[in-house]
């Protein structure tokens, strides 16, 4: 039998598979078909959850690394199928996964483009586990979301028109790509943000690989609430990658509003984190602290994993949920 879990950082969703405990480890084809499968909102498990729109927004698979420092490393899998470099909300779960797994509580997680440092936090909340991790390499250049045809090698606090009224955009790598519009929701109207995250991602002739797209609007001195639509995704509760871009955004556009080295709140539709932005001579990297929460305890044959056949999996919850909606709930952002 194999072990998966079902986890959530700011009830980002995802199913883990560790696939150390396998005997014959899954192919990368079968790790996309079982990603698109357990994560569907019609089909998958627990699907139909209280997410938006799907059951789970991704499979983050879990394997051993031998590079220096690394517990393991971790592949994302978005829920239509396509890889991601990086996931914010998802490296937090898998630092605990890890953390516990190990009885280590700092080390380094081996992800797509780079080794990230992570380590477990105070709680936010009591019953609320909290681990920071790191979200780096960060890059502007067009090349490297990339984008095309915005008339810049570059878009830093630009307005563009085309893709939003009352909005300033900057478009950064962390290393995944990501759009951040600052503006304010009333303007912006969330389905203003479901309209450019689905023309954002799919043929177009701006980003060809599609993007992240995140709306940012400043509540004061070091607070912001954002929301992302999240290319191989949509609509989600939060997005760790598109939370920390945002916070960069937001030092380097409004220096007098938030500082680097200095913690932003960041609230999200799934609840809250807390960034800390370095800025090491123009390199930037972003400390993203928050949840890590484990929902479902999941049991499977492993040949039913290489069948992609999930009729077979035992699920238990967990009683971590109960702790975070309280911690939500507590929240004084007036939005929960
Ligand atoms: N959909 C994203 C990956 C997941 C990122 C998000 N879940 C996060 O917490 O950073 C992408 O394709 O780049």
């Amino acid at each position: 039998m194999v072990q998966l879990l079902k986890v959530h950082g700011s009830q980002n969703k995802f199913f883990i598979l560790d696939q150390t405990q396998l005997t014959h480890k899954l192919s990368s084809q079968e790790r996309v078909a079982l990603a698109k499968h357990i994560t569907d909102s019609n089909d998958g498990l627990l699907h139909g959850a209280d997410g938006l729109l799907h059951g789970a927004d991704g499979l983050l698979v879990i394997d051993d690394s031998d590079h220096d420092g690394a517990l393991g490393s971790m592949e994302v899998i978005n829920t239509d199928g396509s890889i991601a470099s990086m996931c914010g909300n998802g490296l937090r779960t898998v630092s605990r996964y890890l953390a516990e797994k190990t009885g280590q509580d700092a080390f380094k997680v081996a992800t797509q483009d780079s080794d990230l440092a992570v380590h477990k936090e105070t709680d936010l909340a009591a019953g609320v586990p909290t681990f920071s991790v790191e979200i780096s390499p960060v890059t502007f250049n067009k090349e490297s979301l990339p984008f095309d045809h915005l008339g810049a090698d570059q878009i830093i606090d630009q307005p563009i028109p085309e893709f939003g009224v009352g909005v300033r955009f900057t478009a950064l790598a962390v290393p995944n790509p990501h759009l951040i519009g600052f503006g304010n929701f009333k303007t912006m109207k969330p389905d203003g943000l479901k309209v450019l995250g689905t023309m954002l991602n799919q043929r177009n002739p701006y980003f060809p690989d599609g993007v992240n797209v995140s709306f940012a609007e400043i509540q004061g001195p070091d607070t912001l609430f954002v929301q992302t639509f999240e290319r191989g995704v949509g609509l989600t509760n939060a997005c760790g990658t598109g939370m920390s871009a945002a916070s960069i955004a937001f030092c380097l556009n409004r220096p007098e509003l938030a500082e680097f080295e200095k913690t932003i709140t960041v609230y999200n539709p799934g609840g809250m984190v807390k960034t800390r932005v370095h800025n090491n001579d123009g390199e930037y990297t972003v400390d993203l602290i928050g949840n890590a929460t484990f929902t479902h305890e999941i049991e499977i044959p492993e040949a039913d994993l290489h069948a992609n056949d999930l009729t077979r999996a035992s699920v238990t919850a967990t009683d971590e949920q109960d702790a975070y909606d309280e911690f939500v709930g507590s929240l004084d952002n007036g939005r929960f």
